[in-house]
């Protein structure tokens, strides 16, 4: 099959604005982006067209297409995917790379596919330190937007007791379920696809979405921490972090801190009320 890799040139804070109109209005299924574009793939067929029709208008700006093969870029950005150690103990290693874990060690193995997830990403990391530094033992995880799976089977590695990961993208919920699999967390690890995890109280939310996601379903976010546990919420470009900090504050969330990498934050907030 032959895909449209389609790029958007990007300065400064842009790279979200555009990413979600690659997703949102194209309908990539991800994107990929550094500093100065942001990527996604499109098929090409019958719909190609309309879609880019609708993404420069959206855009107002120029959108470049190129063609590749399938085996192409389902394979290329593999290369930049090697293992990493992320916070102290966490290394996330692709299926297909060799490593030789330390003592301590916790190894995620991932093989994300199309998902996002692969720990290349700032906002990835950030969550996966504040889980290093919030999971202590025992607690029930829900990972919302959980991509490859990531999040919910680092918890669980960490301690947790129980992730429950939720995802809109059914290839996301089928790619962390491999994963889950991969690294032997089935029963202890578990995909849904929704919005939000089944009703119930979790010590520890992580939601690495996009501000405007997160901000539209926050008051489900904070009904489904427990009294007195953690919410860590990322995707967030620097610039709007006070956005979602007051969102945050204005459902009585006590906001902790805020962890930065580069322009992304992740931002850590406490819901009141005893454990
Ligand atoms: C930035 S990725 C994060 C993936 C992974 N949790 C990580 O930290 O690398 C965001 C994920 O959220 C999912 N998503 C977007 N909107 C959502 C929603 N309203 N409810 C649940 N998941 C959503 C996307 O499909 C995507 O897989």
């Amino acid at each position: 099959m032959r895909w449209a890799e389609i790029e958007i040139a990007v300065v400064g804070d842009e790279q979200e604005h555009y990413a979600a109109l690659l997703t949102e209005i194209a309908g990539c299924q991800g994107w990929s982006g550094d500093s100065s574009a942001v990527r996604g793939y499109l098929p090409v067929d019958e719909r190609l067209e309309g879609s880019l029709l609708a993404l420069r208008e959206a855009a107002g700006r120029e959108v470049t297409i190129r063609f590749v093969q399938e085996e192409d870029w389902a394979n290329a950005w593999k290369q930049y995917f090697k293992p990493q150690r992320i916070g102290e103990h966490i290394i996330i290693k692709p299926s297909w790379e060799e490593f030789a874990p330390e003592p301590g060690d916790l190894v995620v193995e991932m093989d994300p596919g199309m998902a996002f997830g692969t720990g290349l990403h700032a906002t990835t990391r950030l969550c996966l330190r504040a889980l290093e530094s919030h999971v202590t033992g025992g607690e029930t995880v829900a990972d919302v937007g959980t991509g490859s799976g990531i999040l919910g089977i680092a918890a669980v590695l960490l301690g947790a007791q129980k992730a429950i990961c939720t995802d809109i993208d059914p290839l996301a919920v089928r790619i962390a379920r491999e994963n889950i699999e991969r690294n032997q967390m089935e029963g202890r690890v578990e995909a849904v696809e929704a919005t939000l995890p089944p009703p119930g109280e979790f010590e520890i939310v992580v939601a690495n979405i996009l501000p405007d996601v997160i901000l539209g379903m926050a008051e489900e976010l904070v009904a489904a921490t427990k009294p007195g546990g953690l919410l860590i919420v990322s995707g967030i470009i620097e610039s709007r972090t006070d956005d979602v900090k007051a969102g945050l504050s204005a459902l009585g969330l006590t906001v902790l801190s805020v962890a930065t990498e580069g322009e992304w934050v992740a931002i850590l907030a406490r819901r009141q009320g005893g454990l």
